[in-house]
């Protein structure tokens, strides 16, 4: 009888001068062991047979002190000849079917999977559990077969939980592995559903049972203090995530008028700070835009200074408008100071498909960390998709065909047509849209909006078609950027107000009606108001007698934010104007 095992912090050893140094190995495991890990696997790549049979003797005394399973890399020989309680088979090692016959029914066998026919064998063939990856680029394996990232293991737990699948494919264990650290592991295992015990939360993916990690335990100075870090993560991922802000669950509907005011009048009341590491052609006009809609704009692209201004309860936006690769160092040391306290993070994927520095830049920032909200135009949307490996629409041709997204798509991904500069292509159709950033959403966890003539926001849950705005804001340079900022202050403000909600007083003068009112800001609202603040401001300003064109438009939509805002918070603005102006469906 196979015990249950846990895989949540899964150890993988490693003995190279690089990631162990000169300590010694059975020291440094034993500091894991008291730090909390659940299990371990003995992987060298170089010691002779002699040597790995001593130093796997060794490691097996000391795992059944903690009542931990240990697993041998690679050797079903040294495994047999310890006889500890399972190995590790690569796709290149021996078959799970022979080991299975050599080692028996008891003990564990798992298996490196990077795509869904290779799990699919795997579950066949009986492994246990499988270990997925390479999850992300890591330097403490350079020969990685395939980098498939959060949307590519995705696939592979979607199609052990799909309807069709063997019943030893919905009860397979399986962690994930490739670059896992303290800074990300509680947005993988978010994204990756994790949950220990197999329990399908959402029917449409097999929740994730464990990370595996290398280097951010065995090269570290102190592996116990290392450990428990990463196994106090994995146990409050269940709950709250840290980078998540609290309260932010995804909305399962429309959000009401009375619930889009209370994010206007709750920015209004918190003034939040909006930190914008933004492009150098919007930095005026964004800060403008931030005080206009009672917000506090700091415009800092020194990545430095960020873990003291997310202390501030701020939201940082991320637009990649005009970045460099020395910004991108900034910009991570700053998504990653804001996951940490759990502020907001947007990103603007300005012009990401145009060039192949973008494209690239575009792939290091949704390695680095959480984004709450992407939001760009339709083609750097489609880029977002394409990066993330998710089954993109056939963009429309000189008909009208198209193809909604699906995962059982080819992985022949049609090319999205060039992006030109910062300009968006017009290319699906509007089912499309919606079919692409609901998936989109769903695959990362966080809120997409796809802007355009017709805006789509989802959270995965919720899909929403907004149609105000005017076309002048097509005309401004920088507008849909300063939009970023507003979502940003929207965030911000609802982050602060739900986690402070329970010691505010719920009937202030012209507050939110109640603190259930305040909690309901969830992302999918804060950003929806922040859209409709932004874009009914558009509207108003453009129907202005002193607006001639975009020129003008410019100063007058800085008056119609502010004027916007000040109604709301006198009461001249409620829920049946709101109700009237916003088209929203
Ligand atoms: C848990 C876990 N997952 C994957 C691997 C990689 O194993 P393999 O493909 O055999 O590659 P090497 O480890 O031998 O380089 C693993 N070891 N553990
Ligand atoms: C041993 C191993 N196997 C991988 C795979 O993708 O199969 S990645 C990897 C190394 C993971 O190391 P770290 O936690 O230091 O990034």
């Amino acid at each position: 009888m196979k015990p249950e095992v846990d895989y949540s912090l899964y150890l993988v050893t490693d003995s190279t001068e690089a990631i162990l140094g000169n300590r010694d190995l059975i020291s440094v495991v034993e500091q894991a062991l008291q730090g909390g890990v659940t299990i371990v696997q003995y992987r060298d790549k170089t010691s002779d047979t002699g040597v790995l049979i001593r130093i796997a003797r060794a490691l097996h005394e000391k795992c059944k002190q903690y009542s931990i399973p240990l697993i041998i890399n690679d050797r079903v020989d040294v495994a047999l000849a310890v006889g500890c309680e399972g190995v590790h088979l690569g796709q290149d090692d021996m078959s799970v079917t022979d080991a299975r016959n050599i080692l028996g029914p008891s003990k564990i066998i798992g298996a490196t999977v990077s795509s869904v026919e290779e799990a699919r064998i795997a579950v066949e063939r009986g492994a246990d559990y499988l270990g997925i990856g390479t999850l992300y680029a890591t330097n403490t394996k350079k020969n990685t077969k395939d980098i498939i990232g959060i949307a590519g293991t995705r696939k592979i737990l979607e199609s052990l939980s799909h309807p069709t699948s063997s019943a030893a494919a919905k009860q397979i264990k399986t962690v994930c592995i490739g670059g896992i650290n303290a800074t990300n592991i509680q947005r993988i295992l978010y994204q990756l559903h994790y949950s220990p015990f197999s329990s399908p939360s959402p029917p449409t993916i097999k929740p994730i049972s464990g990370a595996a990690i290398v280097s951010a335990i065995i090269a570290s100075s102190t592996p116990k203090h290392a450990s428990s870090l990463l196994r106090s993560l994995i146990t409050t991922s269940t709950t709250h995530p840290t980078f998540l802000p609290s309260n932010f669950s995804p909305s399962p509907s429309l959000p009401s008028p009375q619930t889009l005011l209370n994010a206007t009048l709750t920015l209004h009341k918190t003034n939040p700070l909006t930190h914008n590491m933004t492009n150098l052609v919007v930095q005026n006009l964004a800060a403008n835009v931030a005080l206009n809609i009672g917000a506090s704009p700091i415009m800092s692209t020194n990545g430095t200074e960020a873990r003291d201004l997310a202390a501030l309860h701020g939201a940082l936006v991320v637009n990649m408008g005009t970045s460099t690769p020395e910004a991108l160092t900034q910009y991570k040391l700053a998504i990653e100071a804001y996951n940490a306290v759990g502020g907001p993070v947007i990103l603007d994927p300005v012009g990401a498909g145009a060039t192949a520095a973008r494209k690239d830049a575009l792939r290091f920032l949704l390695g680095v960390g959480y984004f709450t909200v992407i939001k760009g135009n339709e083609s750097e949307i489609l880029e977002v998709a394409r990066a993330s490996h998710i089954p993109i629409p056939i963009p429309i041709p000189s008909s009208s065909s198209t193809t909604t997204p699906s995962p059982s798509s080819s992985p022949e991904q049609p090319q999205p047509q060039q992006q030109r500069g910062v300009d968006s292509t017009h290319t699906l159709t509007h089912p499309s849209k919606l079919s692409l950033v609901k998936t989109l959403a769903s695959t990362l966890r966080c809120t997409i909006l796809m802007t355009g003539p017709t805006d789509i926001l989802s959270n995965g849950t919720t899909t929403l078609s907004i149609k105000n705005g005017h076309e002048y804001l097509g005309r401004v340079t920088g507008t849909g950027c300063t939009l970023g900022t507003t979502i940003s202050a929207y965030l911000a403000a609802a982050a602060a107000a739900s986690s402070t909600s329970s010691s505010s007083s719920p009937n202030d003068s012209h507050g939110p009606e109640s603190k259930d009112e305040v909690k309901n800001i969830g992302v999918l609202e804060a950003a929806l108001a922040s859209v409709l603040h932004f874009e009914i401001a558009a509207e108003d300003a453009a129907a202005s007698l002193d607006v001639k064109g975009a020129g003008s438009f410019v100063p007058a939509f800085l008056d119609a934010l502010a004027a916007y805002r000040e109604g709301v918070v006198e009461g001249r603005l409620g829920e049946e104007w709101l109700r009237g102006r916003m088209r929203v469906e």
